[in-house]
């Protein structure tokens, strides 16, 4: 049976043909060649305070239709930035979350901190996309790679310089992207192929993530609670983006999760950290 994610990524391979066609594989190398280097996100997600923020910008979402009007993304991801998030990321693809190439460029020429591609990653061509358009980090979604695709897309982001934000939603699928290789691993909470929540799921995989490799967690944050939740199961960094560009202060938003983040008892490596966490709930 055809799930949400097949039907994304069908729309995205059609839209991915008309750009091709317009600008074929080895220009888009030679302008990836000519970008400046990618920035070093692994660097920027550790050195950040304790649990580290990835901002985005979204502008709708296909579980809620129409999020935000974000007329001016560099703005909103200045905003971010100088309110403390570590990296921002930028949705790019269209039908579905409303997002673009040209969102992407943008926010790039913004900001100085890591920029991540954020849309359905199944292609090189799209790797080197990313790159053309000053992307530092791309996702790449476990769920919609079969493993040889998943570790020749990783081989081929890193060699380019850019680093991978590889998604799980499942110990299995965290398994398969250590396999892969992967340096930063986000476990969403959100299950591609239904669009339903469940944060429960970061609790359940997210301890399978050794301490070497950063543990992003991904969707259903609301507020301070929500990231010290998602922190005391395991995460290093959050992924944000409806709770920020619904809030209508945006700058207000991201210091509350930054500093969230940034709380003393959170400032321990991870391990110490959930230790602490699970014996004080089985204190109670
Ligand atoms: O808006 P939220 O619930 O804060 O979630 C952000 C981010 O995790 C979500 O946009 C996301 C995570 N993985 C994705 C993959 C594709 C598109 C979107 C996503």
């Amino acid at each position: 049976m055809a799930t949400v994610l097949d039907g994304i990524i069908a729309g995205v391979l059609e839209d991915l043909r008309e750009r091709e066609a317009r600008v074929p594989m080895d220009d888009i190398k030679k302008r990836a060649q000519r970008c400046a280097d990618a920035k070093n996100a692994v660097s920027a997600l550790r050195s950040s305070g304790a649990v580290s923020l990835i901002a985005e910008v979204k502008r709708s979402s296909p579980s809620k239709g129409a999020l935000a009007h974000i007329d001016d993304p560099a703005a909103l991801a200045h905003i971010y930035e100088a309110n403390g998030a570590a990296a921002i990321s930028v949705l790019t693809e269209q039908r579905r979350f409303s997002g673009s190439l040209s969102d992407l460029d943008s926010v790039r020429a913004a900001v100085d901190i890591p920029v991540l591609r954020k849309d359905f990653i199944v292609t090189p061509y799209q790797v080197h996309e990313a790159r053309a358009h000053g992307a530092d980090i791309v996702l790449l979604i476990v769920a919609a790679l079969e493993q040889p695709a998943l570790v020749s897309l990783l081989e081929r982001t890193e060699s380019l310089g850019m680093t991978a934000l590889v998604e799980a939603h499942s110990r299995l699928e965290v398994l398969r992207a250590l396999d892969a290789g992967a340096r930063v691993i986000g476990v969403n909470a959100r299950d591609l192929t239904t669009l339903d929540v469940d944060p429960t799921v970061v609790e359940q995989v997210i301890d399978v993530i050794p301490p070497d490799v950063i543990a992003v967690a991904e969707s259903g944050v609301r507020d301070r609670h929500d990231v010290i939740q998602y922190a005391n199961w395991g995460a290093d960094a959050v992924l944000v983006g409806e709770a920020l560009v619904t809030s209508g202060d945006p700058a207000t938003a991201v210091s509350d999760i930054v500093s969230a983040g940034q709380h003393p008892a959170l400032l321990t490596d991870r391990k110490a950290r959930v230790r602490m966490a699970r014996n004080e709930s089985s204190d109670e």
